[in-house]
């Protein structure tokens, strides 16, 4: 049997629903010869750990009751009271993490995995990596920070993983790393990224007011914790540096421009999530249907639609017919988003969450890789992830 320990940091929708999905896959795994070891759990605040991460590890009964605890709002802390665990707040958090990592570094290996919406957790990670230790990404802040960053933590892809940061349990990460390898030039990815988006346009042309549809697409677990990063294009904008970088441009979030679908008034410095469900959205909803109906009254649908173009290919393309037209500098990338409307396009036929992206290279120029489908939710994050945790098991034993 192949005993990977695993340290789970955020147990909010997804983190939650990784633990459900463990439990519940403990037959197959073990069919696989795996064993799911979680030693060790955090949220913003605290982190419940078992005594000893070299012997043990928490029961189902315990995870279960931890879910339970997270998903009515309770703190960790609670966990005290129901069995053998040891609990941390503040400062104590991390240097148990890294005090886990560098034990389990000597023996087992550890699998970090990042489930929270957090910076924070980066400087954590970084030196898990630098103890060789497994990590295992939800969050897609850790590779949308520096540039620095980004490159440690693509920089052993062997034991790094991060699928579910773009298209949730959808295989885009892989198939782009497996274009690349193979050595296929990838010029133009487009596509529509957001489940969120997707989701709030297609129900608002169905006739529900925006404000409803956009806390209904939170409490299905679709938005990002705070929903204005879906809203204000961030959310996709980081997704499309994600891409971009694995596509090997050495940019940065704010050289990406985004068209956000709420005034800067209504921005996290300006009011708090809740004041903004409650007292913001209402306010944009005649603005969003207007635009709606304009769009639909010409037979078009409205999405918000990614494209990222590398003009050396494009121009290369160009040269071969018209002789005299120059290349481009070589690192150009374009990366645009912007609502659009659409036809005949396939953003027609998008539904709900669907995210659709289309991957065009030397192999897939004239008829582009297509991958579609549920892009956002728990369930299929959280799926993802833990695809990519037993993807790791070559490396425990
Ligand atoms: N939902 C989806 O469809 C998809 C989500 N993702 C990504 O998955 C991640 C999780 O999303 P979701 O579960 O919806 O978010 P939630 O807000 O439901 O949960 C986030 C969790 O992270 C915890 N947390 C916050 N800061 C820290 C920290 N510094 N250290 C440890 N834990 C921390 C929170 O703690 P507390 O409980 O105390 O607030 C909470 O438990 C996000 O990064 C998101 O972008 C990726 C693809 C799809
Ligand atoms: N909020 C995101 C979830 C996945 O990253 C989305 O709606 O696509």
């Amino acid at each position: 049997m192949i005993y990977i320990p695993l340290l789970l940091m955020g147990c909010g929708g997804v983190g939650r629903q990784l633990l459900c999905h463990i439990i519940s896959g403990r037959h197959l795994h073990s069919k696989l010869g795996v064993r799911l070891r979680v030693i060790g759990v955090c949220d913003s605040k605290s982190m419940v750990a078992v005594p000893n991460v070299l012997t043990s590890e928490f029961g189902d009964e315990f995870l279960l009751q931890l879910c339970e605890i997270k998903s009515r709002g309770s703190s960790l802390q609670e966990l005290a009271n129901f069995g053998d665990c040891q609990v941390f707040s503040g400062q104590e958090i991390s240097r148990k993490v890294i005090d886990v990592a560098t034990t389990l570094s000597k023996s087992n290996g550890l699998a970090l995995v990042d489930c929270s919406a957090s910076s924070q957790t980066i400087e954590l990670l970084s030196r898990a990596i630098d103890l060789d230790c497994c990590v295992v990404l939800a969050n897609k802040k850790p590779l949308t920070s520096s540039l620095e960053d980004y490159d440690k933590f693509v920089s052993q892809p062997r034991r790094i993983r991060h699928e579910s940061t773009v298209g949730a349990g959808l295989p885009v990460i892989s198939t782009i790393n497996r274009i690349i390898s193979s050595g296929d030039p990838i010029y133009r990815i487009i596509g529509s990224l957001s489940g969120t988006l997707g989701y709030v346009m297609s129900e608002v042309e169905g006739g529900k007011p925006f404000s409803q549809v956009v806390t209904a697409a939170k409490g299905l677990g679709y938005t990002e914790p705070d929903p204005r990063d879906d809203l204000s294009g961030m959310d996709v904008a980081r997704k499309a540096l994600i891409l971009a970088r694995l596509l090997g441009h050495c940019i940065n979030l704010n050289s990406i421009k985004v068209e956000s679908l709420y005034p800067v008034e209504m921005g996290p410095d300006a009011m708090s999530v809740e004041e903004f469900l409650v007292n913001g959205l209402p306010l944009l909803d005649k603005d969003i249907q207007k635009r709606i109906v304009k769009a639909s009254s010409n037979g078009n649908v409205l999405r918000y639609v990614c494209l990222i173009e590398d003009s050396r290919y494009i121009y290369i393309y160009i040269f071969f017919f018209f002789f005299f037209l120059k290349l481009r500098p070589s690192s150009s990338i374009d990366i645009r988003l912007h609502f659009l409307l659409g036809v005949k396009s396939a953003y027609k036929k998008l539904r709900k969450i669907q995210l659709w992206l289309e991957i065009y290279s030397r192999c897939y120029s004239e008829q582009p890789l297509v991958i579609q489908g549920a892009g956002a939710g728990n369930d299929t994050t959280a799926a993802g992830v833990l695809a990519d945790i037993l993807d790791l098991q070559d490396l425990f034993s």
